[in-house]
């Protein structure tokens, strides 16, 4: 057996663990990452990327649709061969070439092979010929494993040969009809993409659309979906699944039935944890991990393991399942074990430099259906829940002069959670075509606390769907502005 010594050792080559190896190496580190499938993980090859390209050209063609002279010059329906192989291109062709090249580039040593602790700050890999290599880290052990798809235990579903999310991202075929089991997310972005890729789409949803965002973004979400011809099943359970050679049938809580060629599975997420070795740390496997603010895993009883040498980020901690939110905590633990590893204090005081304090205060998200939804921060729903003292200012984006100019017969909605006692923002929530980059200037005004009455100053430019903010602010200025 083979072994080797690096300062800090991270199991798992997604986007969250090659944001923590860069950050160590440029601290002056030297780092090893572990990864037993390809460089770049889920969201390069499964997710984020491909699954963004498969919704692209239908958006583009929604927004020429839009107008009426630019809408005449568009006619037909989307070619998928061409869709599928733009999104060939954005998945890299599933090879990790490009990565294994970057990671060259920026000093960072790649065991390939499956890791499992084994010890502390000792991770075995084993290679795909059984061979292994032990990994010894000098300072920190760090587990960016991901996640993968969860199947729920419906009677017949294992047995049906459903698709996860991995099956969609990579689909080479359209199914001429698609089941959809989950109106989260996942569901709802891959309802509107083989929707406009010419299927018939089916999604059973056992709550409303989108639970995770304020209710109305799931309400345009579903208008639209059905508009689109999407048949959009709320509030009901899936009780069977049964597969043949025909395709699948799936039985509903209410007694309705649906045919399909393929089903989807859409339920949420399982921690990349089943077989990590979490037994040698007294954690129980195939749970997630749960991290201090610090990124230290902690046993049941909140105490870091060890002497604090283990560390979790991404996915595998469920503190916010998104990339960008991933690599955040990359950047701050690798910059945090670089500045332990020479004897500092890293900053953890809230908005501190080596904190994660956005993953609690300032969460971002763009959900790419028809029409898009932009969130960041506290819903109205989540506010009360935490027992905050808000106001809830609520404008029609369609009544803003750069949405009506942007598309013909343009509906949205947008909302804002303020924080009654300090008078700043807390919340931003919007649903209308092309709202995604409309998401960045909330997401500063919650990281920067601004003022209200300061924010009143943001003056934004006439004709665009920004002056959203003007409506938003002028409806609520009686509260603030003396
Ligand atoms: C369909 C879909 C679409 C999505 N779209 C978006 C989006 O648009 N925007 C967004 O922000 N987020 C999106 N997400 C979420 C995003 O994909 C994840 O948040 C992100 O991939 C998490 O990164 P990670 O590095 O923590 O984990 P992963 O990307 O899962 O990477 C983990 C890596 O660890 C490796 N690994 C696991 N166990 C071991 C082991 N024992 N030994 C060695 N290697 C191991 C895996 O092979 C993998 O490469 C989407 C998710 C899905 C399912
Ligand atoms: N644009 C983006 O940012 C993007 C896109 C896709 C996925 N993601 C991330 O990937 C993760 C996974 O997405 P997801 O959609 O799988 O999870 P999710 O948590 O968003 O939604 C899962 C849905 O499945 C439902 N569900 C659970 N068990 C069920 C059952 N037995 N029967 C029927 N429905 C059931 C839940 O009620 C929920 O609505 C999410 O955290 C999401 O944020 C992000």
């Amino acid at each position: 057996m083979t072994e080797k010594l690096f300062d800090v050792v991270i199991i798992g080559g997604g986007p969250v663990g090659e944001n923590v190896a860069d950050r160590v190496v440029q601290g002056g580190l030297t780092a090893a990452i572990v990864e037993h499938e390809l460089v770049g993980g889920e969201c390069s090859y499964w997710a984020c990327m491909p699954t963004k390209a498969l919704l692209r050209d239908a958006a583009a063609l929604r927004a020429a649709r839009a107008l009426p002279a630019a809408g005449r010059t568009v006619s037909g329906d989307l070619d998928p061969t061409a869709v599928l192989a733009r999104r060939d291109r954005f998945a890299a062709n599933w090879s990790d070439t490009g990565q294994v090249e970057w990671l060259n580039h920026a000093g960072i040593n790649l065991v390939r092979g499956h890791g499992r602790i084994t010890g502390t700050r000792t991770v075995t890999v084993t290679q795909t010929d059984g061979t292994s290599t032990t990994v010894q880290a000098r300072h920190a052990v760090v587990i960016a494993t991901g996640s993968s798809a969860f199947l729920p235990p419906i009677r017949g579903l294992a047995d049906a040969a459903p698709w996860t999310s991995r099956e969609a991202a990579a689909v080479q075929k359209i199914p001429a009809r698609l089941a959809i089991i989950g109106g989260g997310v996942v569901g709802s972005e891959m309802a509107t993409a083989f929707s406009a890729l010419g299927a018939q789409v089916t999604l059973v949803s056992q709550t409303r659309l989108l639970p995770g965002v304020e209710s109305f973004a799931g309400e345009h979400v579903t208008a639209a979906l059905r508009a689109a011809g999407v048949s959009v099943h709320l509030d009901v359970e899936v009780t069977e699944v049964r597969g043949d050679a025909d395709g699948v049938q799936l039985t509903l809580s209410d007694g309705a039935t649906v045919e399909a060629d393929e089903v989807l599975v859409a339920t949420g997420r399982t921690p990349n944890t089943k077989d990590l070795g979490l037994d040698h740390v007294g954690l129980a496997p195939g749970d997630w991990l749960r991290v201090d603010d610090t990124l230290a895993v902690v046993d049941a009883a909140g105490d870091p393991v060890g002497d604090g040498w283990l560390y979790a980020a991404g996915d595998v901690n469920k503190r916010v399942l998104l990339t960008h939110h991933g690599k955040y905590q990359g950047r701050a633990l690798g910059d945090a074990i670089a500045v332990r590893a020479r004897g500092e204090q890293p900053d953890l005081g809230p908005w501190g430099r080596h904190a994660v304090t956005a993953d609690v205060r300032a969460a971002t998200q763009v959900i790419f259906t028809d029409p898009e939804v932009a969130a960041v921060g506290l819903s109205a729903e989540a506010s009360a829940a935490a027992g905050k003292n808000v106001r809830i200012v609520d404008y029609d984006l369609g009544a803003v002069a750069g949405a009506a100019l942007h598309a013909d017969d343009y509906r949205g909605q947008a909302r804002m959670v303020v924080d009654a006692d300090r008078n700043v923002l807390i919340g931003f929530t919007a649903v209308g075509p092309d709202v995604a980059e409309l998401l960045h200037a909330a997401t500063i005004a919650i990281a920067g606390e601004v003022p209200l009455h300061r924010l009143w100053h943001a003056v934004p430019a006439y004709p665009t769907i920004s002056e959203i903010w003007l409506r938003l602010l002028e409806t609520d200025r009686p509260h603030w502005a003396s």
